[in-house]
């Protein structure tokens, strides 16, 4: 008899058990799609439609030992993205990813989907993180300020999404034309987005738009919609051959084949939870032949 009370019961679809490195991650294969989520951060590090091919990068170096953040999937950032607002806030991106978070619950949703719930609370947060996985991959990420705690540090999150690409030098990412964004390899801000964007070098970018970005790629023959809810920001990031090298857990060669589409809500769009009040913010993936 299975007297783990901590353990949710599991749909047909669903399985949990040991991943890489031994550590638990839950198993998804539901009629319109697949997915692969580590308990350590909530971390997605999978997903394919039904049919279709992976949609989310992965590195083959990523480290799987629950303390490093795993490279690749879906990381979530919270609560708060980088070094945060103040600038000197550790670990980098928070310890929403670095935790290990409760799955409670795992239902079959209707489309042939199945949604998994998990939960974790930390320095008077409470985070809700709900992952649908069908022909399209849907993230929501809440986070409540409980009635006891003292205010704090403005809230930022993030889901950072590594998209996988056949080649980044010819994808084209679009439905950022003339927003403003921060440009983070040259430290210029409130610079503003002329048509379509190419990936030349380096690119770190905080755009302040959550609206749908759809990246092209000819090489997989696809177009990768990614739609912030609730996202004030969009973050595009690539570390390119020079920053790929510097990565202990991801290979030289590797940033060809990954472009991060983060939906967020980061810096000037920070909130300042009060006791009781919660922000959410959630990010939808869709795929179509180009
Ligand atoms: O190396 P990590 O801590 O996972 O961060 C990877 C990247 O995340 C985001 O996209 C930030 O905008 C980048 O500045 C950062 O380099």
């Amino acid at each position: 008899m299975d007297t783990d009370t901590t353990r949710p019961r599991l749909p047909r679809t669903a399985a949990l058990t040991p991943g890489r490195g031994g550590q638990p991650r839950l198993l998804i294969d539901a009629p319109a799609g697949s997915a692969e989520i580590y308990l350590h951060g909530a971390h997605l590090t999978a997903w394919t439609p039904r049919g279709g091919r992976p949609v989310i990068f992965t590195s083959r170096r990523a480290v799987f030992d629950a303390v490093a953040p795993i490279r690749g999937g879906v990381p979530l950032c919270l609560p708060w993205f980088g070094a945060g607002v103040s600038g000197d806030r550790r670990p980098a991106h928070g310890w929403g990813r670095v935790s290990p978070w409760q799955l409670r619950s795992v239902e079959p949703q209707p489309g042939g989907a199945v949604q998994a719930l998990f939960t974790l609370e930390r320095d008077g947060i409470a985070a809700l993180y709900s992952v649908s996985v069908g022909e399209e991959l849907a993230l929501t990420l809440s986070l409540r300020r409980s009635a006891d705690a003292p205010t704090d540090h403005p809230v930022e999150a993030a889901l950072h999404t590594y998209l996988a690409v056949g080649d980044v030098t010819a994808v084209e990412v679009s439905g950022l034309d003339g927003v403003h964004y921060l440009d983070k390899v040259t430290g210029r801000a409130d610079q503003v987005q002329r048509g379509a964007l190419r990936i030349t070098g380096q690119t770190d970018r905080v755009y302040a738009s959550g609206s749908p970005v759809t990246v092209s790629d000819p090489a997989y023959g696809r177009r990768v919609r990614v739609t912030g809810v609730r996202a004030r920001n969009t973050v595009v990031w690539n570390p390119w051959s020079a920053g790929a090298a510097a990565l202990a857990d991801m290979d030289g060669d590797e940033f060809a084949s990954m472009l991060c589409v983060e939906s967020a809500v980061v810096g000037d769009s920070a909130t300042r939870l009060e006791p009781g009040e919660s922000v959410s913010l959630g990010t939808r993936i869709a795929v179509a032949p180009l």
